[in-house]
């Protein structure tokens, strides 16, 4: 990577208070309701005619749950302005976070208005699932700005974000990012290279292809693939790593013994690896099994047991303050 024009930002890391969200979809609504939950003053944009009335119910559906994560001081809903136009959004903004759809002509596009549009020197990440900044920086004046910060659903509970530049960008750019998402309380993993489909996605791609694969050759239902993660390896991820996890399939003698053991079944033909065709069939029996799956439950009752459940594993595993019990609030 080339340190090529950016100034350093506008400021450090920690004294950020003014945030742009641009597109407020489910990643940048996601990404709103953690940002004023952390005190921010955050300002939004999206072109959908009906994105602020979406944002908002996003962020009230959000907000008990942060709530009982623990808000900021001064946290409130009340601190979201939504504009009526991209440069208004990012005019005073000291951090921006775009999340529009993921089609590369319109990242690209997009990031040179924002480059154009944001103050001299402001980090403006881009929440992309996979494209590497190279490719999306190639129309911006100011390349060296703009930098990889890929979240996970929902960006207000799950603490990953996953930090990488492209060519382009400068070094700075990328341990400033990674510092302020520090402050802004994520868990960051910053990427000394682009890999595609960075670390994260590559994991998820390759056993969402197998999922598929299973599905469309009748091997598994939706329901089986699901309840196999949950009641199965789901567990143990949710605190301990598929390596370390499978260093104690090895027993005494941890790793070592495991691929001794086990290496040769590397081999095995179990996975396909290529994505399946996704054909109507294929497309009709996914959808068609998380309807079973959901059983009745709307989307919105599946986002609040989500958040629940998220929260509950947090505190389980000690990411999250222990409850009080209803003894020790009467103390
Ligand atoms: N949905 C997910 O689980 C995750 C998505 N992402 C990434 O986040 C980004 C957004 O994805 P979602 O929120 O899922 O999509 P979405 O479809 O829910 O939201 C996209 C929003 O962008 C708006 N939009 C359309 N054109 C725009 C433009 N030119 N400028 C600004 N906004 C525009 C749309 O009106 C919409 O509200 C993508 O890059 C995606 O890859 C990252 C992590 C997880
Ligand atoms: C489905 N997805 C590729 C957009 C998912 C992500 O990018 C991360 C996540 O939330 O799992």
């Amino acid at each position: 990577m080339n340190d090529i024009t950016t100034p350093p930002a506008p400021c450090a890391p920690e004294d950020v208070r003014r945030i742009a969200c641009v597109g407020a979809g489910v990643i940048g609504g996601g990404w709103v309701a953690h940002y004023l939950a952390r005190g921010y003053d955050v300002t939004a944009w999206d072109p959908a005619p009906d994105a602020e009335h979406k944002l908002r119910r996003l962020v009230d559906a959000a907000w008990p749950a942060l709530t009982q994560l623990g808000l900021a001081e001064g946290a409130s809903p009340d601190r979201l302005t939504v504009t009526a136009t991209l440069q208004e959004a990012v005019a005073d903004a000291q951090f921006v976070q775009e999340s529009a759809p993921e089609k590369l002509e319109l990242k690209r596009d997009l990031l040179a208005q924002l480059d154009a549009a944001a103050p001299a020197g402001v980090v403006i990440a881009s929440s992309t699932s996979g494209y590497p900044m190279t490719d999306m920086q190639t129309e911006a004046t100011d390349p060296g700005r703009l930098v990889v910060g890929h979240p996970f659903n929902p960006p207000y509970l799950i603490p990953l974000v996953e930090v990488v530049g492209g060519d382009r960008t400068a070094p700075h750019a990328v341990t400033w990012t990674s510092r302020f998402y520090e402050v802004a309380g994520k868990s960051v993993i910053t990427m000394a290279s682009e890999v595609p489909g960075f670390i994260a996605n590559r994991l998820q791609e390759a056993l969402w292809r197998e999922a598929l694969h299973m599905v469309a050759n009748g091997e598994a239902t939706v329901k089986e693939i699901d309840d196999s993660i949950t009641e199965g390896p789901g567990l143990r991820w949710a605190f301990m790593g598929p390596m370390l996890t499978f260093a104690l399939a090895g027993g005494e003698g941890g790793m070592a013994h495991m691929l001794d053991h086990f290496g040769p079944s590397l081999k095995s033909p179990w996975t396909r690896l290529e994505a399946p065709e996704l054909d109507k069939e294929l497309y009709d029996a996914v959808v068609a099994g998380c309807d079973d799956a959901a059983d009745g439950r709307t989307i919105a009752d599946l986002v609040a047991e989500r958040d629940q459940g998220v929260i509950d594993v947090l505190r389980a595993t000690g990411r999250l303050p222990q409850q009080r019990t209803a003894q020790e609030d009467t103390k």
